[in-house]
Order: structure tokens, then C-alpha cells, then sequence
């Protein structure tokens, strides 16, 4: 295990590598080996696989392009490659990534003696020219490089105008990922359509996750790199990286970001969001407060935005923005799709408002910032409550965080925020629902945490994450049933007339107040034929009282009738013999009793005393 920073000198190198590139390497600065480089290239160079585990901002992306380079320029020396042939190839997770990979070999090709056969490569990634242009580029300037992401560069190798038996050496960077189950079936592909007598290199800050999958790879017996931080030998990430974290209320979040945008001192942030949508919603709320605060002058503040959604060219186009940007801060709110390899030397300052659902993924985005020994510092938001126990989680990992007091807000600063975003989305209704999308969006996203344990649904508090995206009313989705006293059909602040609410797009709109106009007149005949209703059971149950009454009436006057038949039936009896007397007496209650008997007789075959 080698510490990092100790750096090497390049004529200290166990195996020499071409006086060119020794010479490439210092006329662009690099005038000693990082550890990592020290311990790689002669490894890779000769015979032997490596799968290397080094601290974010190491320089491992030299640690495999110096031995790629190596090996294409001998084998170009000794003239391997024909038409359709080619020597290495180098697959990266995303497109930034391999554009930067290539852009580091540019520079180092830009430097090849003229007297040399020229070394060329090629980029492979989709959106920015089609498979059939990267075709005809590659048999027109046969490059003997080639990067690029895994769907292209599997695509590419698949057609049949292209040769795979010369290619010498695979690298995989952010291996890990690559081995991922996203992008594992592509992986594997491409390593089955390449020689199996090649080299192969696996690269990442966080290997280890990978586990036995290296092996798919079909490497047999690799040697491991590992290289740690410098004093503390066992932690994961760099020592000039300053890992901190606060506690924090969520409904704030957003207004302390704005806050540490504002006031902080830093050249360069990069601020992670859970989600796509999260980017493009909060990056058009804060455009908006930067343009209305008093505190930043025109000019001093850029922010940018970089998400997976956007296409190749606007992605690519963010990134050399915020890279280049000469502004005395440049903000880039992005997701993910920037944790990990991305290589922009000013970064001194990493936000995450809240915490990435892999663990790993954690290093990759704080570790944008500390690289290559400068100072960096990464802060990370943790919600109130359960989420705190993660520090713990991490140091188990050997990521240790600083806890730091959370800045205090002004009422005024509150204030601001709270009119401004208030404004700013009842300018269009459209920001409402994308507000809504965007909180549907973070529960999503948190179901999805690695440790979750610690992360769970039941325990979030809506109400403040609802308040965070500026919501009024709960959207109706099944992890409302964790809401203790869900409001009344959701709405937990009526301060908005919904009605009066509208969408800018007027084909929108229309839309809008048109269903508003069908909605009522249903609402009022559902009210109108509600109140009908109502008015109809209390007729019916008056006249059916009445009716009641009327049948009871009728039944007394019925049974009062037979009784005076009976009784004057009896006393004609009576008066036709004393001693029949008992007799008549013993009938009557005899009549009585089978009449309650017969209780049960159909109606038609009911007889005389039935209704006694
Ligand atoms: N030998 C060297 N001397 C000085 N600087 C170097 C050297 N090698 C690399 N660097 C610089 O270090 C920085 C980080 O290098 P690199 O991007 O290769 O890091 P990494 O280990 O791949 O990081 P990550 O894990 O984040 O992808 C780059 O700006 C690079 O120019």
C-alpha cells in the first residue's frame, strides 16, 4: 500500500518508458510520479493486469494512458496495425469523462516527436456524431486508440469493418461503475469481442465495491494498486480534502444554500442534487434570486447546470463553461451523472444537500475537489434526526466528517428567499408542477438509499420537504399514509387562489380554465342533484311517516271492529246458555293463542283474527 503524495521521479522507474513521453510528462508540469503512477505503469506496461484502488485525484488517469501509450507507440514502431486494426481501447461511465480522457491524450500526442509514426485516438461516445461518422472517421484516420462509453464503443467493435485481434490493452476507468449492473452486459461484450491475450487494467477510487466481479472482465490473476491518504493510512479519501458536514432543518436547505453561494469565499463549487429534475428546477429558481439580491454584482456570480437529461452538446457546453468561466465565483449545480473522475483543477468547494444513495458515490463527489494535494473542502447537509447515525455508517468505511456549526439565517435573509421564490413561481403555473415533480422525484430517489436503515421513508418529514420545493398541498402519492394529521384533501396552505392561478403558455392555459370551466359546471350539478337528493329523502320520509301513521290508524280501527264482532258474538252466546260460559272463555283465549300461531301464514290464507 503506497501513501499518496510521495512523489517519484520518473527516471526512478523500474521499467523505462519511452524518452518521448518522459519528456511529454515534464513539459506539461509533471515533473515527478504520483504513487499511484509510480507503482501502475510498470506493471501495466510489462505483463501483468493491475486493478488499482487510489484516493480521488491521485492521477490515475496517467497511471493507465502513459502504459497505453507505451504499448501502441512499440507496436506502431513494429508497424501492427493495418486497415480496421487498432491497439487500445479505454471505456469511462460517461461522456465527460471520456472526452476528458481524451483530452488528457491529446495533449500528451501533441508532444510526439514529428520523426515518429503518429499516434492517434479517437473518441466513441453517442449524441455527438453518429455510428456510421465515428465509422468512417476511424477507416479514414486510423486511430490506435479509442475511448469511449460502453453503448458506442460496444456498437462500434460489433461492426464488421472493424478488427479487435490486435487491440494489446482494455482499462476500465471507474471500474467499479462499470461493472455495474447499468452497465455490466455492455462491459462484458466488449470484453468477449477482444483477444484474450490482451492486458486489461481496472481503475477507481472505490474498486473494492466491485467485489469478485472483477473477474468478468477475464482477468485471471491480477495484481492490486492501493493506494491511500498520506498521514492516515487508512482513510479513503485524500488529505487535502476537508470532509465536513452539518446538521440541518430541510425546509431551509435551499435558503442556506443561497447563503453559502453567496457569502462564502471559494473560486469554484460544484453542488449535487438527488435528481435531474431537482437540478433543473432549483438552477432556474436561484438564476432568478442571484439576479434580484442587492449583495452580488452583475458578472461576479455564474451558475451553470449539468444533468444526465441534457443532450451531448448542452452537457459538454456546461462543463467547458463552468471550467473556463473567469467569473470570480462559478457555481455548477448537477446530479450524479458528475460524481465521479471529473477533473477541474479549481473546484476548492463540493456541496451536497443531501446525501448520494450508494456510499461510494460519496467519495467520488466530494473527492472534486482536494485533488492532486490542493486544498478542498466538501460540506454535506444531513437532515434532522435518523440520518445523522450515517457519520458512523461512513466511518466504518474509513470516511471520516468534521461536524461544522450550520450558518444562522437573518429573518430578512428568510424573507427574501421566501417572497422572492414566491414571486418567482406564481409567474407561471408550470413551476408549481414542477415543483410537485420535483418532490414526487426526491421520496423516489430516498426510497433508493443503500443503507436503508437509516434512511427511511416513514421517517422524512414531509410537511418541511413540501415547504423546501414550495408546495401548498401534499401530491396525492402513497407515502402520504406516513403523514401524522394529513391536512383535509392535502392542502396545508390555501394562501395561493388555485383558480386564479396561471400557466404562462397560453395553449396551456386555455387548456386550463377550460377543464376549470367543465370542473365547476360538474361540481354544480353534482351540488345541484346533491341538494335535490337530500330534498327528495325528506319528502319521501314525511309522506312515509304519514303513510305510517295512516296504515297503524287503519290496523286500530280494523282490530277494534273484530274485537266488538267477537265480544257481541259472544254475548249472543251467553245469553244462549249460562253454562256454555267457561267454554266460551277457554275459546277465546284459545282463538288468541292460534291466532299467534298463524302469525306466520301467508297474507292470503289469513283468517279472521289474524290482526288481534
Ligand atoms: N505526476 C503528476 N504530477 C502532478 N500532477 C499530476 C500528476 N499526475 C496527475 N496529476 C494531476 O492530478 C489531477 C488528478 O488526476 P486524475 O484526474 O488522474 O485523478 P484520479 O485519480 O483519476 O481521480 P478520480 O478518482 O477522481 O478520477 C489532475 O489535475 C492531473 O493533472
Amino acid at each position: 500500500m503506497q501513501p499518496e503524495k510521495t512523489s517519484v521521479a520518473w527516471d526512478s522507474l523500474s521499467y523505462e518508458i519511452q524518452p518521448w513521453l518522459r519528456d511529454a510528462m515534464v513539459s506539461l508540469g509533471f515533473n515527478t510520479m504520483t504513487p499511484v503512477q509510480a507503482s501502475t505503469i510498470p506493471l501495466l506496461s510489462q505483463h501483468k493486469d493491475v486493478v488499482v484502488e487510489a484516493v480521488t485525484g491521485s492521477g490515475k488517469t496517467l497511471a493507465f494512458v502513459i502504459p497505453v501509450l507505451e504499448k501502441v507507440a512499440k507496436s506502431l514502431a513494429d508497424g501492427e496495425f493495418k486497415k480496421g486494426f487498432f491497439g487500445a481501447v479505454i471505456i469511462s461511465p460517461t461522456r465527460e469523462l471520456a472526452n476528458q480522457i481524451d483530452t488528457v491524450i491529446q495533449s500528451i500526442l501533441n508532444l510526439q516527436p514529428e520523426e515518429q509514426s503518429q499516434i492517434k485516438s479517437q473518441l466513441l461516445v453517442g449524441s455527438i456524431q453518429s455510428l456510421r461518422e465515428d465509422l468512417s472517421s476511424f477507416i479514414a484516420n486510423k486511430p490506435q486508440i479509442l475511448i469511449g462509453t460502453p453503448g458506442r464503443v460496444l456498437d462500434f467493435l460489433s461492426n464488421n469493418a472493424v478488427r479487435t485481434s490486435k487491440c494489446e490493452i482494455l482499462i476500465l476507468d471507474e471500474a467499479d461503475k462499470l461493472l455495474d449492473i447499468g452497465f455490466l452486459n455492455d462491459t462484458q461484450s466488449i470484453v468477449r469481442l477482444l483477444p484474450t491475450q490482451r492486458r486489461t487494467g481496472l481503475f477507481s477510487a472505490t474498486i473494492s465495491g466491485a467485489g469478485n466481479d472483477i473477474f468478468k472482465t477475464g482477468m485471471t490473476n491480477p495484481v492490486k494498486v492501493t493506494v491511500k491518504s498520506a498521514s492516515i493510512k487508512t482513510n479513503t479519501a485524500p488529505e487535502s480534502l476537508n470532509l465536513v458536514y452539518m446538521v440541518v432543518d430541510p425546509e431551509i436547505k435551499l435558503k442556506l444554500l443561497m447563503e453559502m453561494i453567496k457569502k462564502y469565499r471559494y473560486k469554484k463549487v460544484i453542488v449535487y442534487f438527488p435528481t435531474n429534475f431537482a437540478v433543473t428546477y432549483f438552477y432556474s429558481l436561484f438564476t432568478e434570486l442571484i439576479s434580484r439580491s442587492d449583495d452580488i454584482s452583475e458578472g461576479e456570480l455564474e451558475i451553470y447546470s449539468l444533468h444526465g437529461k441534457l443532450e451531448a452538446k448542452p452537457r459538454i457546453k456546461a462543463l467547458s463553461k463552468f471550467t473556463e468561466s473567469l467569473a470570480s465565483k462559478a457555481v455548477l449545480f448537477t446530479t450524479d451523472v458528475s460524481a465521479r473522475g471529473l477533473d477541474i483543477p479549481d473546484v476548492d468547494l463540493v456541496i451536497q444537500l443531501d446525501l448520494p444513495t450508494d456510499p461510494d458515490v460519496f467519495l467520488h463527489r466530494c473527492g472534486r475537489t482536494g485533488r492532486a494535494n490542493k486544498i478542498g473542502t466538501a460540506i454535506t447537509m444531513f437532515n434532522e434526526g435518523r440520518e445523522e447515525e450515517y457519520v458512523n455508517f461512513l466511518s466504518v468505511k474509513n470516511i471520516s466528517l468534521k461536524l461544522i456549526d450550520t450558518p444562522k439565517l437573518k429573518p430578512e435573509e428568510t424573507k427574501f428567499y421566501d417572497d422572492e421564490m414566491r414571486n418567482w413561481m406564481l409567474k407561471d403555473r408550470l413551476l408549481y408542477d414542477n415543483a410537485i415533480r420535483c418532490y414526487v422525484g426526491f421520496v423516489r430517489y430516498y426510497s433508493k438509499h443503500v443503507a436503508s436503515s437509516i434512511f427511511r421513508l416513514s421517517e422524512l418529514d414531509y410537511l418541511k420537504l413540501a415547504k423546501l420545493h414550495g408546495l401548498k398541498r401534499f401530491p396525492k402519492m402513497p407515502e402520504n399514509k406516513y403523514i401524522t394529521n394529513f391536512p383535509e384533501d392535502g392542502w396545508f396552505d390555501r394562501s395561493i387562489d388555485f383558480d386564479k392561478y396561471a400557466y404562462k403558455d397560453e395553449a396551456k392555459e386555455a387548456a386550463r380554465l377550460a377543464e376549470l370551466k367543465t370542473e365547476k359546471r360538474k361540481q354544480e350539478r353534482k351540488e345541484k342533484s346533491l341538494k335535490k337528493q337530500e330534498l327528495k329523502e325528506k319528502n319521501v320520509s314525511w309522506s312515509k311517516k304519514v303513510d305510517l301513521k295512516e296504515t297503524k290508524q287503519e290496523r286500530r280501527e280494523r282490530v277494534m271492529k273484530r274485537r266488538e264482532a267477537v265480544e257481541a258474538e259472544m254475548k249472543r252466546q251467553r245469553k244462549e246458555g249460562d253454562d256454555e260460559d267457561e267454554e266460551v272463555e277457554v275459546d277465546w283465549k284459545d282463538m288468541v293463542r292460534a291466532n299467534k300461531k298463524q302469525k306466520n301464514i301467508k297474507p292470503e290464507s289469513r283468517g279472521f283474527f289474524d290482526d288481534l
